[in-house]
C-alpha cells in the first residue's frame, strides 16, 4: 500500500488527482487536505509515502508546507502542483527538496510517471537510511583518546591485509567492536564474519561447532552439519573468548591455521578453507601459557597482530564523548528526546570506578536518563553511584 496524500485547495483539481492515481494502482490510497494546514497535521499524525501540494493556497502556501515537511519528515518525496503563475516557484522548490513539479491541468501521464517515481524514490531512501542505521549506529566507535586513535589507525593498517589479530583487553572494552570493523574494513565483507563465543559452548561440543560433523559421530548427532569455519569460508572467524578454549579444540585449531584445511568430526575427510581469524580474549594468555592451559604455539599463530584494548578507566577523556553518545543513542531507541548531563555529572561520571568499563557505562547513563529529570544533575549521579 502506498499512501498518497493530496494538498489543494481547489476541489475540482482535488477530485481529478484523486480519480485518477487512485484509479492508477489498486495498491494507491489517496487522502486530501483543503489547505497546508490541514496537510501538515495529517503527516505529522500518519506516514505518507508522497505528498502532492499546491503551490498557491490560502493560509499557508505551498512553499511554506513544502518547507515544513522536509523538517517534519524528510524522507517524503513532494511533488509541486503549479498553476499558470507560478512556474518559476515550481523550479525553484526544486532546490528547496521538491521531488518534482507537475503543472496545472495535469497531464495524465507526466502525472503518473511522477508519482511512480517519487515512490520508487521514498523505497530506496528509507532502505538506504535503515542499513545505514544498522551499520553505523551500532558499531560507531568512540573516543578521541591516545589509546582509541591508536586503535583506529591500526585497524586502518590491518583491516586490508589478512593477517591474524588477537585483540586482549577486560570485558565490555569494544573487543568485539574492533573485530567488527577489522572485517568490515577488509576485502572479505562480501562473505559473513561468524562469530563464536568460545566460553559460552560446552567443551565436548566446540569441535563441533567449530569444524562441523558427520552423521552417527557421537549421540545426537543425526545429520552432517558444516561448522564456523565452513561457515565463514571466503570471511572472517571471531573466535571470542579463546582463552576458555580446551586444549583439544586448540590443537584442531591450530591445525586449520597451519593448513587452512579442516575436517568434520567423525570424518577424515579434509576440507579446504579460506577464513581470516580474529580472536579476543580477556585474559593474560602468557599466564595461561606458563600454567599450562593455553598452547604457546597457537597464541603466535593467533596473536600475529595485537590489539589492546585498555580498561575505560586508562582513557577517561573518552567518558564525555561516549556519555553523550549513549544518550543520543537512548533517546532514539526510546523514541524520547535526549538529555543533557550538567557539567557535574559529567565530572563525576568521569571520576567513576568503571570496573564494567564501556558496557557498564551505557547501562548507567540509560538508567540516568530514566531516573533524571530534563538535565542529569550531580544528585542523580551520587544517587546511582551510591547503590
Ligand atoms: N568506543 C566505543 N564507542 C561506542 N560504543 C562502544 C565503544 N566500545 C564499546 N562500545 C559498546 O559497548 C558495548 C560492549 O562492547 P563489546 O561487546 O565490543 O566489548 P567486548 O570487549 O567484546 O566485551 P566482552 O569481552 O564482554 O565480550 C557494546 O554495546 C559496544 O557497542
Amino acid at each position: 500500500m502506498s499512501k498518497i496524500l493530496i494538498i489543494e485547495d481547489e476541489a475540482a483539481i482535488r477530485r481529478v488527482l484523486t480519480k485518477i492515481i487512485a484509479e492508477e494502482n489498486d495498491s494507491y490510497e489517496v487522502e486530501n487536505a483543503e489547505d497546508g494546514l490541514e496537510g501538515l497535521e495529517k503527516i505529522a499524525k500518519a506516514d505518507f509515502d508522497l505528498v502532492l501540494c499546491d503551490i498557491k493556497m490560502p493560509k499557508m502556501d505551498g512553499v511554506e508546507v513544502l518547507e515544513k515537511i522536509k523538517k517534519l519528515k524528510p524522507e517524503i518525496p513532494v511533488v509541486m502542483i503549479s498553476g499558470h503563475g507560478d512556474l518559476d516557484t515550481a523550479v525553484n522548490t526544486m532546490r528547496l527538496g521538491a521531488f518534482d513539479y507537475i503543472s496545472k491541468p495535469p497531464d495524465l501521464n507526466r502525472l503518473l510517471n511522477t508519482v511512480r517515481n517519487a515512490l520508487d524514490r521514498k523505497e530506496l531512501v528509507v532502505e538506504n537510511t535503515l542499513l545505514k542505521k544498522k551499520v553505523s549506529k551500532k558499531y560507531e566507535m568512540i573516543g578521541e583518546s591516545e589509546a582509541i586513535t591508536h586503535i583506529k589507525n591500526m585497524i586502518e593498517k590491518v583491516a586490508p591485509t589478512d593477517a591474524r589479530v588477537l585483540i586482549t583487553g577486560p570485558n565490555g572494552t569494544g573487543k568485539e567492536l574492533v573485530a567488527h570493523w577489522l572485517h568490515e574494513k577488509s576485502d572479505r565483507t562480501k562473505a559473513p564474519m561468524v562469530e563464536v563465543n568460545c566460553a559460552a559452548i560446552p567443551s565436548e561440543l566446540i569441535e563441533s561447532e567449530l569444524f562441523g560433523h558427520v552423521k552417527g559421530s557421537f549421540t545426537g548427532a543425526n545429520k552432517d552439519r558444516a561448522g564456523k569455519f565452513e561457515a565463514a569460508n571466503g570471511g572472517t572467524i571471531f573466535l571470542d573468548e579463546i582463552g576458555d578454549m580446551s586444549l583439544s579444540a586448540q590443537a584442531k585449531v591450530l591445525r586449520a591455521l597451519q593448513e587452512n584445511k579442516i575436517s568434520r568430526v567423525g570424518s577424515d575427510k579434509d576440507i579446504k578453507v579460506n577464513v581470516r581469524v580474529i580472536a579476543a580474549t580477556n585474559k593474560d594468555l602468557k599466564k595461561e601459557i606458563s600454567e599450562g592451559n593455553f598452547r604457546e604455539d597457537l597464541y603466535h599463530r593467533l596473536a600475529v597482530i595485537l590489539i589492546h584494548v585498555p580498561a575505560l578507566n586508562e582513557r577517561r577523556e573518552d567518558i564525555p564523548h561516549l556519555v553523550d553518545f549513549f544518550s543520543k543513542q537512548i533517546a532514539s531507541e526510546q523514541g524520547t528526546a535526549t538529555k543533557t548531563f550538567s557539567n557535574e555529572a559529567i565530572a563525576l561520571l568521569q571520576a567513576y570506578d568503571w570496573t564494567g568499563n564501556i558496557r557498564e557505562l551505557r547501562n548507567v547513563v540509560e538508567r540516568l536518563i530514566i531516573l533524571g529529570e530534563k538535565q542529569v544533575s550531580e544528585n542523580d549521579v551520587r544517587l546511582f553511584a551510591s547503590k
